[in-house]
Formats: C-alpha cells, sequence, structure tokens
C-alpha cells in the first residue's frame, strides 16, 4: 500500500448560470455551465494512525480555514471512510491552496473532491467513478464538477452533469476581491431581488464552444447571481466595466462571486487585462488561467 498521494483539483467557472426556483429543501434548481480552470490546489495525503483525520493549509486564505469537521476536506475524508466500513485508516493532509476562498470558485469544493481521490488510491478501496461521484453530490453542488472536469453541463442542484463538446483553449483573467461573500447569503439577495428564471443554457454559448470561438463564448456568457453579488459588494460593477474597456471578450461574475472572471483572446490579451485590472484598488489580486482542464488527478 503507498503511504503518499499528491492529488491536483482545478477551480470552476460558471459559463452560464441560471437559476430557478427552490426544491423543498430550499435548493434552487440550475441549468449551468461549468468549465475546470488552471488554477488549481493540491492535496498531499499521508497515511496516519486509525481514526485520526489530521489537516493543515499553506498559501491562499490558509489562517482562516477551519482546520476541522467545519472543512469539507475532513467531512470527504471520514465520508469515504464511512461509507466502506473502514475503521482502520487514517490520514493526514496538507492542502497548497492557490483558489481564492469564499470567491465563488468552489475553492472548498475542489479541496473535498480531491481529498475523495487521494484517500480512495491512498486507502485502496476501488471506489468507481459513479461511487465518488454520489458521495461527492452528498457532499456539495459543486464538488461532482470537480471529479469530472473539462467542461459540463449541470443541472438539478447543479450535480447531474453532461460533458460539453468543446474545441480550442480558453484564456482567462480572474480579479479576486478584498472580501469574500457567502453562497447562501448571494442566494438569498437573488431571492431578495429576482424572480426565478428559465434554466435554459444559451445555444449561441454552446455553440461558440462546439467551434471554439470564443468571441462567441465571450458574447453569451450569463449569471443570474450576478446581479445578486454585485448588491452585496456594488464594487464588482466597476471591476467587470474596467475589464471590458480594456477588451474583454466577456466578463462575468464567477458563479456566486465575488471573484470576476474575463475571458481573453490569447494568453498575451489575458496578461493585458491582469494589468489594467490589476491597478483598480477593488481588486485585491489578479490571477491568469486556461480551460478546460482535467479534474481531480493524483499526480
Ligand atoms: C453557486 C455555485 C455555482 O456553481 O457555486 P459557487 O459559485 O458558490 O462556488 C453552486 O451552485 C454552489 O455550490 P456549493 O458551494 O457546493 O453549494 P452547497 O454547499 O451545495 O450549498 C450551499 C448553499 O447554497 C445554496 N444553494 C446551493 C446550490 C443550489 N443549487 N441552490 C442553492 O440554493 C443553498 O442555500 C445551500 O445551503
Ligand atoms: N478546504 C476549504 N477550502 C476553502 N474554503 C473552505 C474549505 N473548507 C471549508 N471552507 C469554507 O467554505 C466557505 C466557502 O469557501 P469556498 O469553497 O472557497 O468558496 P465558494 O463556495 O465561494 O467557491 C468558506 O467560508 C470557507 O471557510
Amino acid at each position: 500500500m503507498t503511504n503518499s498521494v499528491r492529488v491536483r483539483v482545478p477551480a470552476k467557472v460558471n459559463l452560464a448560470l441560471r437559476v430557478g426556483g427552490t426544491d423543498e429543501q430550499g435548493f434552487h434548481e440550475l441549468g449551468t455551465v461549468f468549465q475546470a480552470v488552471s488554477l488549481g490546489d493540491e492535496v498531499r495525503a499521508t497515511t496516519a494512525l486509525p481514526g485520526q483525520f489530521r489537516l493543515s493549509f499553506l498559501g491562499e486564505g490558509a489562517a482562516f480555514l477551519p482546520t476541522d469537521d467545519g472543512n469539507l476536506a475532513i467531512r470527504a475524508a471520514k465520508l469515504l471512510a464511512r461509507h466502506f466500513e473502514r475503521t482502520d485508516v487514517g490520514v493526514s493532509m496538507v492542502i497548497r491552496k492557490r483558489i481564492p476562498v469564499a470567491g465563488g470558485m468552489a475553492g472548498g469544493s475542489a479541496d473535498a473532491a480531491a481529498v475523495l481521490v487521494a484517500c480512495n488510491a491512498l486507502w485502496d478501496l476501488g471506489a468507481t467513478r459513479s461511487q465518488l461521484h454520489d458521495l461527492a453530490a452528498a457532499l456539495g453542488s459543486d464538488v461532482p464538477f470537480l471529479l469530472m472536469g473539462g467542461t459540463a453541463i449541470g443541472t438539478g442542484r447543479g450535480v447531474d452533469l453532461t460533458p460539453v463538446l468543446t474545441d480550442g483553449t480558453y484564456h482567462w483573467t480572474f480579479a479576486l476581491s478584498h472580501a469574500g461573500l457567502s453562497t447562501p447569503a448571494v442566494f438569498k439577495e437573488f431571492d431578495r431581488i429576482s424572480a426565478p428564471r428559465p434554466t435554459e443554457i444559451p445555444a449561441e454559448l454552446l455553440e461558440g464552444l462546439r467551434v471554439g470561438d470564443a468571441h462567441k463564448v465571450g458574447a453569451a456568457l450569463i449569471n443570474d447571481l450576478e446581479e445578486a453579488a454585485i448588491s452585496l459588494q456594488p464594487t464588482l460593477a466597476h471591476t467587470l466595466k474596467i475589464g471590458l474597456e480594456a477588451g474583454a471578450l466577456g466578463a462575468i461574475v464567477s458563479g456566486s462571486g465575488p471573484t470576476c472572471a474575463f475571458l481573453a483572446g490569447s494568453d498575451g490579451h489575458a496578461a493585458e487585462l491582469a494589468e489594467a485590472l490589476g491597478v483598480f484598488s477593488g481588486v485585491r489580486a489578479v490571477r491568469r488561467a486556461h480551460g478546460p482542464v482535467a479534474g481531480a488527478q493524483v499526480l
């Protein structure tokens, strides 16, 4: 049995996020297109004594993250052990974070997906993709996509996934905000200021992705949570405007925000956007990435 495993996991951006009505548990019906991007976290999992589940962080936001059961990574490891009735396992995990915390890029979900993949290998469980998908869906709405990666349509709570045919590489610049936004707070603000929307994905977006036309994709980006995120953090409107004025092919709040995503025509263009956005006081930091990339993978 291996005693140490490293897993890389991407962040996500929602190219479309349509928000419909709520189900009996208060979850909104979604129609979304996820894309996995190269800004990612890395998990190193090492065997520990039975029943020991340890976690520490390095990098982005490390000081502010819980390391107990409040962390999705610990919950993922314990859920996997429980599901396979393995009381003889334990794990010590170090997560190098690059994905902004509470940024709408699914950092916590990404770590949970990575831990499922890492502990499955570390404990030699032989879980199938479908078993991992079901455990991921029990942990959170974004977790199954971070296992899958690529570009995919998500329906229901966002966990029913269908891969999307895409061509080409998409170059992104991300503008990080000074403060995070809580996902439940943004959905609550959406309920306060908006009516449920039809959850159809724009046909132009899928067509643009199919033929690899970044201009078409940029023009079709849509996020029904954007207004709610801007209502809670008004500076985001300025950030989006700055990116568009600097020539972004499309600009959007990423998921529940507050990270703003800008589509560029090339890597060089993404660097120009990063320069224009980086000088705005409302932006804490800028990051560049490309997509689509693979989901959580053992290195
Ligand atoms: C909005 C999205 C878009 O991909 O992600 P983020 O941008 O926050 O990363 C997701 O729907 C978030 O997914 P995730 O962060 O995993 O959410 P969960 O833990 O499942 O749910 C957190 C809370 O968000 C709200 N929620 C989430 C998903 C959904 N379909 N409807 C909801 O109303 C609920 O209030 C729920 O209690
Ligand atoms: N491993 C983790 N990485 C990041 N955040 C985590 C993690 N575990 C729990 N959290 C908590 O989840 C919340 C949402 O963080 P995150 O998943 O980064 O954002 P988002 O849902 O906006 O994409 C934060 O308040 C954070 O404290």
